[in-house]
């Protein structure tokens, strides 16, 4: 079921604070820390069978969370054992749980660790601020199945990049709203199965904090569905600029933008157009120049960059600017060290190897990297990979994870840029059309029968994953 945006919503560990600063006005952080508890404690009995328990306890808040879980997991039958990583600040929150446990506790737990059937991960959440220090890497090395409590300790919650070591957690089970690291890579493939649990903290508390960040969902954008009084201009016109030599990328753009659902495709070819002509009677291929074409007020959406050598990027791409035509630029316009070349486009689409091309190494993590190229170029940034991040200028950002390894196959970023044009024809803004683009070619990959598809197989699921993205 389609979610409202709000639920989309990620937050970074320190926007998430003033959430939890907001949230204790009204409820007590100590009730807060029994809800979370509470919460990770049913999550467990849901899916473990009864087994002895270690509880790691950090010295924050959430070492509290896993004072409860220990506390109520014994209660339920369980042999739980607890290990207090680093006290609790005296007279603390944390103190107070910590006090409630009067159960077994273990102070060196490396011979325990590898003996119980499940361990719990309570040591460090979203205060992490340095990388774990050797003893604890030392200790979670030996840990067979983890649950996280919020994200596991050693995965930072913002950038998903790993402070010096972290478990692989089986569940993590997070509260109010998931955070960027737990769908940033590499902190993905350590959090498992991610739950986000409700706590007590009402929804109204994001109002407190400028959310600039999304889950790629649906909700997201919206996207037109079939209208009775449809026809192919209203649908939308998306013109693509087809290469004298690799003449396959504008083919497999125009072959996704047809079965995405643009109303009419044209291929503006920069060498002979008889190869583009044969391979579709669908495709229109130009017969005049450039400028007659941008005269035609109404093919707004141009697909720049697949297939294109550089100097055919070089003399086209300033013509499209200059026209104020909305550009997807891909692949040929992704020049060393040249940004200023893709000023004027509307939506930009690298994997990270260009995007470093062009913009240089990654400083920080891909968020802040695929901001800061969105500001610097005006342009909406589609940073590709495995954990695809859409960012706007205005600052906005969706980190996808709705994608797998099948769209690894050549030809894949021509379609994605076809897609994206037909949904920007059809109507919807830089930002949606970005999303929901990217959206809908990983779910087309997800609707392939087979396990390793070609481009062409993914064009054939287009429609239909369009049609999920729109529910
Ligand atoms: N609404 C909610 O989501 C709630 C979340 N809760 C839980 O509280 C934690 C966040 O608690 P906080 O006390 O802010 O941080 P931590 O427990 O993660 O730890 C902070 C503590 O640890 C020190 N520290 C950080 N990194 C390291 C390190 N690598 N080595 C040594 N020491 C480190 C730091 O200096 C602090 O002293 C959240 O994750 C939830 O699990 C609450 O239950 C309330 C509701
Ligand atoms: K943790």
């Amino acid at each position: 079921m389609t979610k409202q945006i709000s639920e989309l919503a990620l937050l970074t560990p320190s926007q998430m604070n003033d959430i939890d600063r907001e949230a204790a006005k009204t409820t007590p952080v100590i009730q807060l820390m029994e809800n979370a508890g509470w919460a990770v404690t049913r999550e467990i009995l849901k899916r473990y069978k009864p087994c002895s328990v270690l509880v790691l306890c950090g010295p924050g808040n959430n070492g509290g969370d896993g004072y409860v879980v220990a506390r109520l997991l014994a209660k339920a039958g369980w042999p739980v054992y607890v290990t207090a990583i680093a006290k609790p600040k005296m007279r603390s929150d944390v103190a107070r749980v910590a006090g409630q446990w009067t159960g077994t506790v273990i102070s060196n737990s490396a011979s325990y660790i590898e003996k119980v059937g499940l361990v719990i991960d309570a040591i460090f959440g979203a205060g992490l601020n340095k990388a774990l220090d050797l003893e604890i890497t030392n200790l979670l090395r030996k840990a067979k199945h983890v649950v996280a409590i919020d994200i596991p300790s050693g995965v930072h919650g913002e950038t998903g990049q790993i402070m010096g070591y972290a478990p692989h957690a089986e569940l993590t089970v997070t509260f109010f709203r998931a955070k960027p690291g737990h769908y940033l890579l590499p902190g993905r493939e350590y959090v498992g199965e991610l739950v986000v649990k409700d706590i007590g903290i009402s929804s109204n508390t994001l109002s407190k904090t400028s959310t600039r960040c999304w889950l790629n969902e649906p909700g997201l954008w919206k996207i037109p569905t079939h209208e009775i009084t449809d026809y192919k201009y209203s649908r939308g016109i998306v013109s693509i600029v087809g290469g004298s030599q690799m003449t396959g990328a504008a083919k497999l753009s125009a072959h996704a933008a047809l079965n995405t659902g643009a109303g009419l495709v044209h291929i503006f070819a920069l060498g002979s157009a008889d190869c583009y002509s044969a391979s579709s009677p669908c495709f229109i291929v130009d017969k005049d120049s450039l400028e007659i074409a941008l005269q035609d007020s109404r093919r707004k959406i141009w697909v720049c960059g697949p297939g294109l050598l550089p100097e055919e990027v070089n003399e086209i791409l300033p013509k499209l600017v200059a026209a104020k035509v909305k550009i997807i630029a891909d692949a040929g316009v992704f020049q060393s060290n040249q940004s200023e070349l893709l000023k004027g486009a509307s939506i930009i689409t690298p994997h990270i190897g260009e995007f470093k091309r062009v913009f240089g190494d990654i400083e920080e993590d891909k968020v802040s990297a695929a901001r800061l190229a969105a500001q610097q170029t005006g342009c909406v940034v589609v940073l590709k990979g495995a954990d695809t991040v859409i960012a706007s200028p205005d600052g906005r950002v969706a980190i996808n994870q709705h994608a797998s390894s099948q769209l690894a196959t050549a030809g894949s970023g021509d379609t994605l840029t076809g897609i994206i044009a037909t949904l920007l024809a059809s109507g919807l803004s830089e930002w949606e059309s970005a999303c929901a683009g990217v959206w809908i070619h990983g779910e087309a990959g997800f609707l392939c029968e087979h396990s390793w598809p070609t481009a062409e197989d993914l064009a054939q699921n287009l429609g239909n994953a369009r049609d999920n993205a729109a529910r």
